[in-house]
């Protein structure tokens, strides 16, 4: 677990670069100071980088994308590279280069030149904490440390942050739930909520039923807004949900772990954004990689340590997802056996559904 001093610094950074204000983040007595792109505008820009030097740090998915000389050492799509500022990007077209959105209409020409990411630690950690912070994974850099930036963190305390999460059980309570508006009621049912030492994040379980010598059925249902609550037919999340709960309740013991990590761990907004690229015919992975991320950014370490906390060791996993059940394994949990959630597909999700088969391996 991360000290409490330095987690507090990470916190108020994530919430930093929420309202646009510059970080920096140190290794080895070397410093890498930050801005959000997503969030500068032409006065914060300025105070932050009087002399027009900052460069432009991307994703190397994203700087792909740009058609940018891939940075050799970038082996991987989450990894950062630099970008040299030429006197023409300004904050305007520094956010068409972190923001897919305007792409195919105006299409970055450049020409742009990469350089060596210099303090590569610091400029992936930034990465990471931009995805944490729901932002688009692009800030411009500056070497050293910038007089704005009242924060510096260490890299090192950011990688313990994300790798040394614990959580705890913080209330229960009794749950009547109903299966849909007309469905059933499940009356034995509780909700158990969790605290998390990394973040504020409210993480549940839903528990149907009661231990009965065999081992639950267990759902890890990562959050959707869209789908959970304004019934999008866009993906299969709502139908998922419902349908996991009845085939709980039907198995006599089955627990639904509710995780906050919306939009496959990329928070709210860029998963709306990348709906909108959708709309422009790319399709789910795609639209997450244009945007400078990988397909799934989610940790399903925390699913473990939740079952962990509710002394289940042995689970009946409800999934189509592969990595669901290796990421659980390698995590110590016994997936004695994987139940698939078919869920019939309308026109609006078809394309959706078939991508995930056909790219990130679901077993339909
Ligand atoms: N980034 C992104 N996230 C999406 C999109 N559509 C749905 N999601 C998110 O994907 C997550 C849903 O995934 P899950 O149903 O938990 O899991 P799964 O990977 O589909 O695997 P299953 O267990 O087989 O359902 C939710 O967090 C949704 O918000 C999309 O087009 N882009
Ligand atoms: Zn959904």
């Amino acid at each position: 677990m991360v000290e409490d001093r330095k987690a507090i610094v990470i916190a108020q950074a994530i919430d930093a670069l929420r309202r646009g204000w510059p970080i920096s983040i140190s290794d080895q007595g070397e410093i890498l100071s930050l801005l959000a792109v997503e969030r500068a505008d032409d006065h914060r820009l300025k105070v932050f980088d009087p002399d027009q030097t900052a460069d432009i740090l991307l994703s190397a998915a994203r700087a792909a994308i740009l058609n940018l000389a891939n940075d050799k050492e970038a082996a991987t799509p989450d990894q950062p590279v630099t970008l040299v500022r030429t006197p023409w990007i300004d904050c305007a077209s520094a956010l068409a280069l972190a923001d897919p959105s305007m792409d195919l209409e105006m299409p970055m020409k450049g020409p742009f030149k990469v350089k060596k990411t210099v303090i590569k630690s610091a400029a992936a950690s930034a990465l990471e904490l931009a995805r944490m912070a729901g932002l688009l994974p692009a800030f411009f850099v500056q070497e050293g440390q910038s007089e704005q930036s009242l924060l510096t963190i260490p890299a090192q305390d950011i990688v313990d942050f994300f790798q040394g999460q614990g959580v705890y059980i913080a209330a229960r309570a009794r749950l009547p739930i109903a299966l849909g508006d007309h469905g059933k009621a499940i009356e034995n049912s509780q909700i158990v909520a969790f605290r998390n030492d990394a973040d504020a994040v409210e993480h549940v379980a839903v528990i149907i039923g009661h231990p009965d010598g065999q081992p639950p059925v267990v759902r890890l249902h990562s959050e959707c807004l869209t789908g959970d609550v304004f019934g999008s037919l866009k993906c299969d999340c709502g139908p998922q949900l419902h349908q996991a709960l009845r085939i709980m309740d039907e198995s006599g013991y089955g627990i639904l772990l509710y995780l906050r990590q919306e939009g496959r761990g990329i928070g709210l907004i860029n998963k709306l954004r990348a709906y909108s690229l959708q709309d422009q015919g790319f399709d789910t992975v795609d639209a997450n990689v244009r945007l400078g991320f990988v397909n799934d950014a989610r940790d399903f370490r925390l699913a473990a340590q939740m079952l962990g906390e509710l002394e289940i060791k042995q689970i009946r996993l409800l999934t189509n997802n592969p990595d669901k059940v290796e990421g659980l394994k390698k995590a110590g949990i016994d997936v004695v056996e994987r139940l698939p959630l078919k869920i019939k597909p309308n026109p609006h999700n078809q394309a959706y559904l078939e991508t995930k088969r056909d790219r990130s391996g679901h077993q339909l």
